[in-house]
């Protein structure tokens, strides 16, 4: 039951408590006025009964006032009810929404390629949708539910337990088929969500390759890969609450039923004179209340299901570990120590690498395409965590440094700059929160973007539309390189940084480099080896390996894999259109 309700509220099951509690205040005033309905009638029966004694009109009077205040009383605890769930329903959701991302952030990025992103999103959003469905509906009813029919049992076995126990005789076949359902319940739901995921994934790809579907004319297979999709989720649906719906059902008439039994018993005992008639009636009166909340809970069963395994997913996802580590990071000479790594189990990208990178020097990997450069980025910068080796920063692994206060140490900049959905200003202030507008305004004259931005129509404060879809491939790359000044990091990551520029913008991001990587440890690749030429050390990779090292001149002497790669892009560099 604890690790259900851990499971129902997605982790939270202390948000639950105020709602609880307000439920069961809100059951407990509900209970009166049925209480008045039986004093009231008992009156009215006494009356007809012995008609000597007359009709107590002052008895009947008070009763009717009472309802008329309870109505008040009600309508305050119901208000507090409504505000009570509804705050923890949302609150639970923005913040389990909000910890979600934050732990997703933490998590290596090996996970991602695990999981698909439409999949993440619909956690995110309809699965904490599901969960504050359930805590602001589903939780007061499953107590009503609960709380009415045990206090309604207590007393009326307390009036006839013949009776009682014919009206509530059927209530745990009933919670039993219930039961039996559970597993297929799992399963549909399982299905559901699968071909909700696969559809909001295809609707993504969509939309996300909209100008390739429109510039290649690929509608046809697109669109039937989108309509299969909608064809899926729309079986998936159907199967859930077509299958579900009359199991339910069934439960729910079944556990009426023991209405019908107890009207049987009532009959055959009135008969036998062991029952008097305003009991009977009595009974009739309240099994039939007894039954309302629990038909309604089990018209939501299905829901409740649906919710407690959209939360397991959930909590699956929290349960996932971290990068561990909490050590500072230090400064100084990168080391790589027989590192060994892969993206997947028996495909390994680099073997037993090593190499050590000295502190304020400039290095560049080079090597055939997919021979893991980019790789060794993604290692220096923890992004994935390394099979075998070790990697050491100032003598300190980094496998046991915090993964944040690392890449506080280290300034990235990729090939493919992201920008976020935000003016220019705060995408560069990205670099150091809480940079001011001159800070960022400097970093931006050092990266050679001030100009280009100060001439938009807004400056600083122009937004920019998502992935930085409204500027150029050179705006957006010096951009990335104001955000790496703003930061100063000591280790700075270039990956491709000038490569897909024309020669006028690859002039002006150049330099914007120049300033970045002065006094810096510097790792960069660089395709086109001219640009690589003046650096201090230069590592060749093929096949994850180690091939040769030193100095441009040096290579080019050696007559290895570098000086045939230079000597490639050379004669290519000759090559013209005829
Ligand atoms: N996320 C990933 N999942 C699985 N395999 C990957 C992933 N990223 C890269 N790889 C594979 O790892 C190998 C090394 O990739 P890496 O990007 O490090 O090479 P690279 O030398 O930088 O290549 P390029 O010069 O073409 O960018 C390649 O075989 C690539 O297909």
């Amino acid at each position: 039951m604890k690790s259900y309700l851990h499971n129902l509220t997605a982790g939270q099951p202390r948000m639950l408590l105020p709602s609880a509690l307000s439920a069961v205040l809100d059951g407990l005033v509900k209970i009166v006025p049925a209480v008045l309905l039986v004093d009231l009638f008992n009156t009215l029966y006494r009356s007809f009964a012995d008609p000597a004694a007359g009709l107590d009109l002052a008895r009947m009077w008070i009763v009717c006032v009472v309802m008329l205040v309870w109505i008040g009383i009600e309508y305050a605890t119901f208000s507090m009810l409504y505000d009570k769930t509804y705050r923890a329903a949302y609150l639970t959701a923005a913040q389990g929404r909000m910890e979600l991302a934050e732990h997703l952030r933490r998590l290596p990025l090996g996970f991602f390629g695990k999981r698909d992103p439409a999949d993440l999103t619909n956690l995110l959003l309809s699965d904490y949708a599901q969960v504050e469905h359930t805590i602001s509906h589903n939780v007061p009813q499953l107590i009503s539910a609960v709380m009415l029919p045990t206090l309604a049992l207590c007393g009326l076995l307390f009036l006839d337990w013949r009776m009682a126990i014919a009206l509530f005789a059927a209530l745990p076949i009933g919670l039993l088929l219930l039961w039996l359902t559970d597993r297929l319940q799992a399963r549909l739901s399982d299905n559901h969500v699968r071909a909700k995921n696969e559809a909001a994934s295809r609707l993504q790809e969509y939309l996300g390759g909209i100008r390739e579907i429109k510039a290649h004319h690929v509608g046809g297979a697109r669109f039937e890969r989108l309509r299969l999709s909608f064809d899926a989720l729309m079986r998936a649906s159907i199967r859930l609450e077509g299958v579900m719906g009359p199991l339910i059902m069934g439960a729910m008439l079944l556990t009426r039923s023991g209405m019908t039994l107890m009207i049987v018993t009532g009959t055959y005992v009135l008969a036998g004179g062991t029952l008097t008639l305003p009991t009977f009636l009595l009974f009739l009166l309240v099994g039939n209340k007894v039954f309302e909340p629990l038909t309604v809970v089990l018209m939501n069963y299905g829901e409740i299901r649906y919710s407690a395994f959209s939360a397991a997913r959930i909590m699956d996802v929290r349960r996932e570990n971290p990068l561990p580590g909490d050590q500072p990071a230090e400064r100084g000479t990168i080391e790589f120590d027989r590192v060994r790594f892969g993206y997947e189990a028996g495909k390994p990208v680099l073997r037993d690498l090593s190499f050590t990178i000295p502190p304020r020097t400039i290095t560049a990997l080079v090597g055939p395409s997919g021979s893991g450069k980019s790789t060794v980025t993604r290692l220096i910068a923890r992004f994935w965590e390394v099979d075998g080796g070790e990697i050491r920063i100032g003598g300190q692994r980094i496998r046991d440094c915090d993964p944040e206060r690392l890449l506080e140490h280290i300034s990235v900049v990729f090939q493919d700059v992201y920008l976020f959905r935000d003016t220019i200003g705060r995408n560069i202030g990205v670099g150091r929160p809480g940079a001011t507008q001159e800070q960022i305004e400097e970093a931006a004259r050092r990266a050679c973007c001030h100009e280009f931005i100060q001439a938009l129509p807004h400056g600083y404060d122009t937004p920019v539309g998502e992935g930085g879809s409204t500027l150029s491939g050179g705006e957006k790359q010096r951009i990335s390189i104001a955000r790496a000044l703003l930061k100063d990091a000591p280790i700075v990551l270039l990956d491709e940084a000038t490569a897909s520029l024309d020669p006028e913008n690859e002039q002006s991001v150049q330099q914007a480099i120049n300033e970045l990587v002065r006094s810096k440890t510097v790792i960069l690749i660089a395709h086109r080896l001219k640009t690589i030429r003046g650096a201090d050390r230069i590592l060749v990779l093929d096949d994850g390996q180690l091939r040769e090292s030193g100095t441009h001149d040096e290579l080019v002497e050696q007559n290895g894999l570098y000086a045939r790669l230079w000597k490639l892009q050379e004669e290519a560099g000759a090559w013209s259109l005829k």
